[in-house]
């Protein structure tokens, strides 16, 4: 379980976040939607233990993300960050190995006995088996996104956190990846735009503006057109995609004379 309490971050000596206060349930699949700017890669951050709290506190099943080692944070949070340059010419199996490394003991003969299988099944999972070979320079940015995941899944943390995790995926990928996402038994908290996708994925969502957390709930809960509208500043239509039954909401430019609902 994940509990945010009182956040504040500050970034470059501004305030980019305050008074967050959010539980993230086991296993539960939040998402955090809200502008640009609003401070969701912030809060995943802050979360990840890699920007401290300048105050308040965020905890891991019980445990102050502040007070623990790299190593230690490994293994009980697993982030994919938003964009990422590998520096060196790795393959994608060993981008994906990477994610045993708080597993691994240096002096131990067979020092992770469940790597291999891991790794496969991230791959797997992930859809990148077929290229684990190749070097990740050579990828496509939604192939190289989908490799992220799959290195954030071996690294076997109860928690994950992602950064826009469909931002670069064709739409077929995007579903196989949320669909892989909702059905993990890990705590999952997501910064996703697309909102269509928050609401038929997601258990629930937190909708972030100017650094402060604005609502959450339900995605029925929270997408009202008239809170969209006062937090993105567009008029905003939201309706039930007749597919999936969820929320649809659509974002209405001047020309637009269609009704909101
Ligand atoms: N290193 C930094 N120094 C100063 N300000 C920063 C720094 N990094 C981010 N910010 C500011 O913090 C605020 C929150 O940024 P953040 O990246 O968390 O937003 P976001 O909701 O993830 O946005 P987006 O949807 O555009 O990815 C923004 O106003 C941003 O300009």
């Amino acid at each position: 379980m994940i509990a945010v309490e009182d956040l504040a971050v500050e970034r470059g000596g501004v305030e980019v976040l305050a008074d967050v206060s959010l539980a993230v349930e086991e296993g539960e699949f939040l998402a955090l939607v809200g502008p640009n700017g609003a401070g969701k890669s912030t809060l995943l951050k802050a979360v990840g233990g890699i920007l401290p709290a300048a105050a308040g506190r965020v905890t891991i099943d019980g445990r102050d993300v502040a007070g623990m080692s790299a190593r230690e944070t490994a293994r009980l949070v697993a982030s994919v960050p938003q964009d990422s340059s590998f520096d060196f010419d790795f393959t994608v199996r060993e981008v994906v190995e990477m994610g045993r490394t708080p597993y691994r003991k240096r002096l131990r003969r067979n020092p992770d006995p469940d790597g291999p299988d891991r790794v496969a099944a991230a791959l797997d999972r992930t859809d990148t088996a077929g290229f684990a070979d190749r070097s990740v320079a050579s990828l496509s940015g939604g192939e190289k996104q989908r490799v992220l995941l799959a290195r954030a899944l071996a690294q076997d943390a109860p928690a994950l956190l992602l950064d826009e995790p469909t931002a670069s995926l064709d739409i077929n990928h995007q579903v196989r990846t949320l669909d892989l996402v909702a059905g993990l038994d890990e705590t999952v908290v997501a910064a996703v735009h697309d909102l269509d996708l928050a609401a038929r994925y997601c258990d629930r969502v937190a909708l972030l503006a100017g650094g402060r957390l604005r609502a959450a709930g339900t995605p029925a809960e929270v997408f009202t057109a008239d809170r969209l509208e006062r937090v993105f500043g567009v008029g905003v239509a939201v309706g039930e995609n007749p597919a999936t039954g969820t929320a649809s909401v659509t974002a209405l430019s001047d020309g637009d004379a269609g009704e909101r609902i």
